[in-house]
């Protein structure tokens, strides 16, 4: 038995064993399009394909506990208004206790400020970051405030979060909206957002190289017969079916199990494995037991390995940007306890965090927006993107709690 952990393997770390990775590997290149048939890439009022002098960034962040007594408001401010009990939010108070009350999302997301700064400054694009969060301090009322206070007025918000659902897309609008709205600065500042980038090649490389090094750390620790699981956040069914626009049909899961399923098998074939197995599973459900979320979640997928002959599992976090505590308690602590619990190798790849390339990526979705860039110039390794910049009324709307006013939509 065998727990090997690659968190700290950087993307340049040597890949022992492996061939050099074959020609498909060169879509991953920025600037690479596939073209193929697109259900949400056709040209349309969901692509701004106008110049916009947009004139500050908003880094949208989800926000973290700093400390012991940040946790419980931290928990009570995420949970606002959908009823979760108490007992519940102790249990997730003990996964952020256990780290001493601080979530690292904060840190991560004051690095990837500092290094989205130095990537536009080297562009020689000066256009300033506000960084603000949903959930804790500094919050998006903060960020919209200062930037109203140095005289900007069109915001541009790179959201923390790279698929369509509830959780990840409509409600990061909807906060932004609310933020305009607490502020009184909603006739004052513009506020619009880089398109959903689960499939842009800057979010997708770290992972490429992420599964390639996990895969190779594996096989030279012996392992034989290895199982590749893609991790994402769990959300509940209802959710799920009302991710993306509706107009798009993309079954049980809507176009966030879709757009999951696709980035991994992208992943799969820039590495040349597409024969290797691998999943779709899901992490950190909560909610009633009697509400359907998405399944499986990931410690049950590794339970089953060992009747499956399999030896080795690369857990890959590919629902998430940084190894915050969904990563570092569900991931790292649970799976990880799972795959030695059934004497399964396991190997956690990287979040993309401030690779390189993730960085720069980000920086040419803004760019994108700033040049009004053609539809079929957009980066997009799957045949769901390039994503809307705008999302069509409905777009991830959330059952349960109904319409609220959101940023970047179309009018209804
Ligand atoms: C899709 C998705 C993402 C990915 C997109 C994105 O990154 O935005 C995400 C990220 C995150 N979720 C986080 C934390 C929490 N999420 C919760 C609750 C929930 N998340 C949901 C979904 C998602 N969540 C859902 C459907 C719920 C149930 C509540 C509801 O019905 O809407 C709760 C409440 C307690 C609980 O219910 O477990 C907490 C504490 C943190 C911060 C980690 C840190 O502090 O380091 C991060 C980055
Ligand atoms: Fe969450």
């Amino acid at each position: 038995m065998s727990t090997v952990d690659t968190t700290e393997q950087s993307s340049s770390a040597p890949r022992r064993g492996r061939k050099p990775a074959p020609a498909t590997t060169v879509a991953m290149a920025p600037g690479a399009v596939v073209p193929a048939a697109p259900p949400a890439a056709q040209a349309g009022p969901e692509h701004v394909t106008e110049p916009v002098a947009y004139d500050a960034i908003v880094l949208a962040g989800f926000g973290g506990p700093e400390g012991q007594d940040d946790v419980l408001p931290f928990l009570r401010n995420v949970t606002a208004g959908r009823g979760i009990p108490d007992e519940r939010l102790e249990e997730v108070a003990h996964h952020y206790r256990a780290f001493g009350g601080v979530s690292p999302i904060n840190s991560h997301n004051r690095q990837l400020k500092a290094a989205l700064e130095t990537e536009l400054a080297g562009r020689g694009i000066e256009l300033p970051i506000y960084w603000g969060n949903r959930n804790w301090d500094p919050y998006l009322n903060d960020a919209l405030r200062e930037a109203d206070a140095a005289g900007h007025r069109r915001l541009l918000a790179i959201p923390t979060s790279a698929y369509s659902s509830y959780s990840s897309c409509r409600q990061y609008r909807e906060d932004l909206a609310d933020a305009l709205e607490d502020t009184g600065l909603g006739g004052v500042l513009e506020v619009d957002k880089v398109r959903q980038y689960f499939d842009h090649p800057g979010f997708v490389a770290p992972f490429v190289d992420g599964v390639a090094a996990g895969l190779a750390t594996l096989r030279e620790h012996g392992a034989s017969t290895i199982e590749v699981l893609f991790a994402t956040h769990s959300i509940p069914m209802g959710d799920a079916q009302r991710s993306g626009p509706a107009e798009l049909g993309l079954g049980d899961g809507g176009a966030y199990a879709a757009q999951h399923r696709a980035v991994a098998e992208v992943v799969m074939e820039a590495i040349g494995e597409p024969e290797t197995p691998w999943q779709l599973v899901y992490q950190s459900r909560s909610g009633p037991p009697s509400q359907p979320w998405l399944e499986p979640d990931v410690n049950d997928a590794i339970a089953e390995l060992p009747a499956k002959g399999v030896d080795g599992v690369v857990i890959v976090p590919l629902g998430f940007l940084s190894d915050h505590m969904e990563v570092a308690w569900d991931l790292d602590t649970e799976a990880m306890e799972t795959a030695a619990e059934h004497q399964i190798a396991a190997a956690r790849v990287p979040t993309p965090g401030i690779h390189p390339k993730f960085v720069a990526g980000l920086v040419d979705l803004v760019v994108e927006r700033l040049e009004g860039t053609p539809v079929a110039a957009r980066p997009a390794l799957t045949s769901l993107g390039p994503w809307y910049d705008v999302c069509r009324p409905g777009c991830c709307e959330n059952a349960r709690r109904g319409f609220r006013p959101a940023v970047a939509g179309l009018a209804p």
